[in-house]
C-alpha cells in the first residue's frame, strides 16, 4: 500500500516572513492521512527545516555537481546541512525557461539519489503535444531518460509528479479519468524499466491545478499516489483544507 504524498510548489513565492508563518500555521495541522510537504524557494529551507516537525520540506531544484563554479547554484551538500533531504526535478517551468534538458534532469536524479535524497521528478506533456496525442510518447521519453542508469532501489524510492503543462496554474485540470490513465501508464513504463516490483513502489503524483475539493477523489484513481500542488498550497487556509479532505 502506498501512502500519500502531496507536496506544495511553491515556485517563487513567499518571503522567510511569510514562510514561518505559514508553516508555525500549517505544521501543527499534519496528520498521518498522507505525507504533507512543501517546496520552498532556497532562501526560505532553513526556515522551514526549523519550524516543520511534521512537513517535509522539499528544494525545488538543485545543480547535479558537487561544486565548482556554478554561479548561482546549489549543490545537494549545501541542502544536506540545512536538513533538506527532497528535491523537485525537471519541473516544466524549469524546462521552459531556465534550459532544463532530459539529460540534466538525469544527471541531477543519479546525484540526488547517490547522496540518499529523494527526487520528484515531474513530467509532462505541452498543449500543442496533448492535441497532437503524444502525451504517452513524451512522458515515455521523459521517464526513460530521467532514470537511465538509476538503480531499481533508488528507482523504488522516487517519486514521479505527472503534470501536464496545459493544467498549470491555467484553472483547467486534467478529468481524474486523464490523470488515472497517462499516471497508470507511467506505471508501467517504470515496470517495463525495472519489473512489477519496484513499479508497485513508486510514488505517481499528479499536479495542474489542483484544489482541496478535488483532492480526495483524485487520489481514489489506482494510480495517483498524491499531489504536487501549486497555487493552492500557498494559503494556509487551503492547504489546511487539503489536509482536513483526506481525514
Ligand atoms: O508544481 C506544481 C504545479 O506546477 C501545479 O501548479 P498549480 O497547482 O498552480 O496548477
Amino acid at each position: 500500500m502506498r501512502k500519500p504524498i502531496i507536496v506544495g510548489n511553491w515556485k517563487m513565492n513567499k518571503t522567510i516572513a511569510a514562510t514561518k508563518a505559514f508553516v508555525e500555521a500549517v505544521d501543527p495541522e499534519v496528520t498521518d492521512k498522507a505525507d504533507w510537504g512543501i517546496a520552498t524557494p532556497y532562501l526560505a529551507l532553513q526556515t522551514a527545516k526549523a519550524g516543520a516537525k511534521n512537513l517535509i520540506v522539499a528544494a525545488e531544484n538543485v545543480h547535479f555537481k558537487d561544486s565548482g563554479a556554478y554561479t548561482g547554484e546549489v549543490s545537494v551538500e549545501m541542502l544536506k546541512e540545512i536538513g533538506v533531504e527532497w528535491v523537485i526535478l525537471g519541473h516544466s517551468e524549469r524546462r521552459q525557461y531556465f534550459g532544463e534538458t532530459d539529460e540534466t534532469v538525469n544527471a541531477k536524479m543519479l546525484q540526488v539519489l547517490k547522496n540518499d535524497m529523494t527526487p520528484i521528478v515531474c513530467v509532462g506533456e505541452t498543449l500543442e503535444q496533448y492535441e497532437a496525442g503524444t502525451t504517452k510518447d513524451v512522458v515515455k521519453t521523459q521517464v526513460v531518460a530521467a532514470y537511465k542508469d538509476v538503480c531499481p532501489k533508488c528507482a523504488s524510492r522516487s517519486v514521479i509528479a505527472y503534470e501536464p503543462v496545459w493544467a498549470i496554474g491555467t484553472g483547467k485540470t486534467a478529468t481524474n479519468e486523464i490523470a488515472q490513465d497517462v499516471c497508470g501508464y507511467i506505471r508501467s513504463v517504470v515496470a517495463e524499466l525495472y519489473g512489477q516490483e519496484v513499479a508497485d513502489q513508486v510514488r505517481i503524483q499528479y499536479g495542474g491545478s489542483v484544489k482541496p475539493e478535488g483532492l480526495k477523489a483524485l487520489l481514489e484513481q489506482p494510480d495517483i499516489d498524491g499531489a504536487l500542488v501549486g497555487g493552492a498550497s500557498l494559503v494556509e487556509d487551503s492547504y489546511k483544507a487539503m489536509i482536513a479532505a483526506l481525514d
